[in-house]
């Protein structure tokens, strides 16, 4: 039985959140994770998720660091005050950051799947619609960026987040990189190469984890996250390569047996969130290239 004493995550960015007293993940501030068992299937169906995934050898050590470690089930006391409840524990991944910038990005173009009841099968589909995953494959599900101008976090409420446009979305990635004030309607993207760039970047956990869901036929991801985040305490230090970019999957809780075949939606979705970043990084390559050869020509 857990006894030491838990908190709401201070980094949480999307989902339930225990802070508004409500059912949600709580953490012990040693680098543990508790997410407490979501409704009917869920909750089980992640669990099951990790006890699979965890002992899979099939999946090869690299992709395996880019879910969270799996520490079993507890129980413990739930953040609502409604008693003990099991709890998936985990990696707290964020573990170790001091001010990190976190987005998660729930990946494919559609968060229904087979067999679900005509009332899921239906909020699904409006959330889809509603948001980018229809339009881009994916869709931002929270985010905190950290404003070096201001010295302080932009968070936009979650309900804010659910109605950006494909145009919105694409500027929260340009200013999820950016030095200049966020109020600024136009992201300089100063970390892109830094955060999005370089061997061990976003892009390049990126591209690997793509490689893995061109042939794995195991898992079928449903409403599933890529989180990413990186440390601003050290993203202005020259080269910034200890800004530590990294990637995560999270959020099993829909997760379907693959059945031996590839994970079109997700993998379709984690194409196209690919694209925007690989946009992103071309387009702060050019501006770098200009302001070069400007600074160089005297302009
Ligand atoms: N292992 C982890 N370590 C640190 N933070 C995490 C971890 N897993 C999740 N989080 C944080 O909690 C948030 C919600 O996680 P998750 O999506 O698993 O919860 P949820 O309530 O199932 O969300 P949803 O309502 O989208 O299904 C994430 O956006 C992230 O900020
Ligand atoms: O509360 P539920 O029924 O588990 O469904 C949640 C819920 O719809 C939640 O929205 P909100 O109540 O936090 O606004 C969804 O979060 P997002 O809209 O950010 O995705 C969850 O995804 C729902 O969980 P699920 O998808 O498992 O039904």
């Amino acid at each position: 039985m857990y006894s030491k004493k838990l908190k709401a995550p201070e980094h949480q960015v999307a989902g339930h959140s225990a802070k508004e007293g409500k059912l949600g993940p709580l953490v012990d501030g040693e680098g543990r994770f508790f997410k407490p068992f979501q409704r009917d299937f869920r909750g089980k169906n992640e669990a099951k998720f990790y006890e699979f995934f965890s002992s899979n050898k099939n999946a090869p050590n690299h992709i395996h660091g880019y879910f969270p470690a799996y520490h079993g089930t507890q129980v413990v006391e739930a953040s609502n005050g409604s008693g003990k409840l099991p709890h998936i524990v985990l990696e707290d991944v964020v573990t170790g950051y001091v001010k990190p910038s976190i987005m998660d990005i729930k990946i494919g173009s559609r968060t229904w799947y087979p067999d679900i009841s005509e009332e899921y099968f239906n909020k699904c589909l409006g959330k889809d619609r509603g948001t980018t995953s229809v339009s881009l494959g994916f869709r931002i599900s929270g985010f905190k960026i950290f404003d070096h101008q201001e010295s302080s976090y932009w968070m936009p409420d979650k309900n804010v987040v659910h109605g950006y446009n494909v145009d919105e979305a694409r500027l929260a990635l340009r200013k999820f990189v950016s030095s200049n004030s966020l109020s600024h309607s136009i992201p300089d993207c100063a970390f892109a190469s830094k955060i999005y760039g370089g061997s061990n970047g976003i892009l390049a956990q990126l591209l690997e984890l793509k490689a893995w869901f061109e042939t794995q036929t195991l898992y079928h991801l449903y409403s599933s996250s890529v989180l990413m985040f990186y440390e601003n305490e050290s993203v202005l230090k020259k080269g910034g390569h200890d800004a530590r970019a990294q990637v995560k999957l999270i959020d099993f809780a829909h997760f379907l047996d693959g059945n031996g075949v590839i994970d079109h939606n997700f993998l379709g979705g984690l194409c196209s969130f690919i694209k925007l970043i690989q946009d992103i990084l071309e387009s702060s390559d050019n501006s770098d290239e200009t302001n070069t050869f400007r600074f160089k020509n005297g302009h």
